[in-house]
């Protein structure tokens, strides 16, 4: 008799988590397992802001998915996703078409640009490696111009910030360390280069503690950024943004050489397109992450959402979660293929902790608040639990941080 065939779509953290413990959770005579995704590499989204400003090379942020995974046990297949035949238990790839048993999508998120105008073409997004190599070599590469080209402008140093969440706040934080170092790099006064945040709530960090977030808010400000806090970016243009204050007629424009936008992801747009059910884009998954009308499809992470138990809201978009739902998954499937019952997803907070920068940051873990250097060193200690978990010490050792410490 064949054997099920499992297929996951996708290798962050969630489609990532669920080949490695699927691995350990099944034998080879239990399924075939394969593993899609576009590129041939894993990469830690939660560091990609820092290869973004340049303060660590992108190559740390990613490792090639074969030295992961165990390719006897699950096999890996480049290609690209383009949509997904539930009818039929097929997925579409741009190079040909894999049939399933059982699906698990985890395709991750997309920049969302709300419609604000202009801004997809004009500004960037910290949204890959690739993009976020772009971004670093567009600021490098703004600076080195900066002595060189005779139509350089001032503003050609100033860097705006659309959004101040988790990842503007901790992109800011490694701007204000990597600055300097271009400064002194490309001979510039350091005082000539600003940096601007636009977040359109009156404060920043909105999930977090407020004393937190003002603690962030101060450290980024004693380092020279500018908040502008309940102010909207109205449209971006290849000169800059036009921003306007909440309650004001008035358009104000920021000229700059650089625009990131960081204030809003929304799920992989793939399962829409090919007639799933969604909720605002997202795969509204029961709480075992099974897609309602399909027993044989499931979805983690950042594509996928649940409600908690007799909750309003759903639990948020974050790697901490999509983890979780991965180890929850692959044991939900032996259980399925053992003719078991499945067990809830119940998400286990660990904490959150926002770096700015290097050597502080901002969080609470095990409902105790840190900043300053010892949420920077709880921050590594949270990047390099994962890389245990994935791939043991010999991963931690090879692109862990606190070996750095
Ligand atoms: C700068 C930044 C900082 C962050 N910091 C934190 C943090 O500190 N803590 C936290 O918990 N969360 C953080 N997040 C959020 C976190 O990164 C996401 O919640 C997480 O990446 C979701 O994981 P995922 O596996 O669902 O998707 P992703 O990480 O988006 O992975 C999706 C995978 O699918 C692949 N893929 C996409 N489309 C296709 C296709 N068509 N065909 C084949 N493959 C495809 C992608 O290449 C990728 O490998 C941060 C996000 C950003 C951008």
């Amino acid at each position: 008799m064949s054997k099920p065939k499992i297929v996951i779509l996708g290798a962050g953290y969630g489609g990532m988590m669920t080949a490695v413990r699927l691995e350990k959770e099944l034998k080879a005579e239990d399924a075939d397992i394969t593993l899609v995704n576009k590129h041939n590499y894993h990469y830690q989204t939660t560091w990609l802001h820092e290869a973004a400003a340049g303060t660590i090379h992108h190559d740390r942020t990613r490792m090639l998915i074969k030295n992961v995974i165990n390719t006897k046990r699950v096999k890996f297949v480049q290609d690209t996703v383009e949509s997904i035949d539930r009818e039929n238990k097929k997925v579409a790839l741009k190079n040909g078409e894999i049939a399933y048993d059982y699906l698990i999508v985890a395709l991750g998120f997309e920049s969302n640009t709300f419609g604000i105008k202009g801004l997809a073409e004009n500004a960037f997004a910290i949204r890959s490696v690739n993009t976020a190599r772009k971004i670093r070599e567009h600021i490098e590469y703004k600076f080195a111009s900066y002595n060189n080209d005779p139509d350089a402008k001032d503003s050609d140093l100033t860097i705006v910030v659309g959004g101040a969440g988790l990842s503007g706040i901790e992109f800011l934080g490694e701007l204000v360390d990597r600055i300097p170092d271009l400064c002194k790099e490309y001979d510039i006064d350091p005082n000539k280069v600003k940096i601007v945040d636009v977040e359109g709530m009156p404060f920043v960090l909105p999930p977090f503690d407020r004393e937190l977030a003002k603690y962030a808010q101060n450290y980024l400000e004693s380092k020279g950024v500018v908040f502008k806090l309940s102010t909207f970016i109205k449209e971006a243009t290849p000169e800059g943004v036009k921003v306007q204050k909440k309650d004001s007629e008035e358009l104000e424009e920021i000229q700059a050489g650089t625009v990131v936008w960081t204030g809003g992801v929304k799920a992989n747009h793939i399962p829409a397109d090919s007639g799933f059910e969604t909720n605002r884009g997202k795969i509204q998954v029961t709480e075992d992450l099974r897609y309602p009308e399909d027993d044989h499809v499931f979805a983690v992470g950042d594509v996928a959402v649940v409600f908690p138990k007799n909750a309003e809201r759903p639990y948020p978009p974050t790697a901490q979660i999509a983890i979780q739902e991965a180890e929850n998954l692959a044991k939900n499937i032996k259980h399925i293929l053992h003719g078991e019952k499945t067990e809830a997803f119940v998400y286990k907070p660990k904490g959150t902790v926002a770096s700015l920068g290097e050597k502080q940051a901002i969080g609470v873990v095990f409902d105790h608040k840190l900043t300053g250097k010892p949420a920077a060193a709880m921050k590594k200690v949270i990047d390099d639990r994962y890389l245990l978990m994935l791939g043991g010490v010999p991963l931690v050792l090879k692109k862990g941080k606190l070996n750095l410490l």
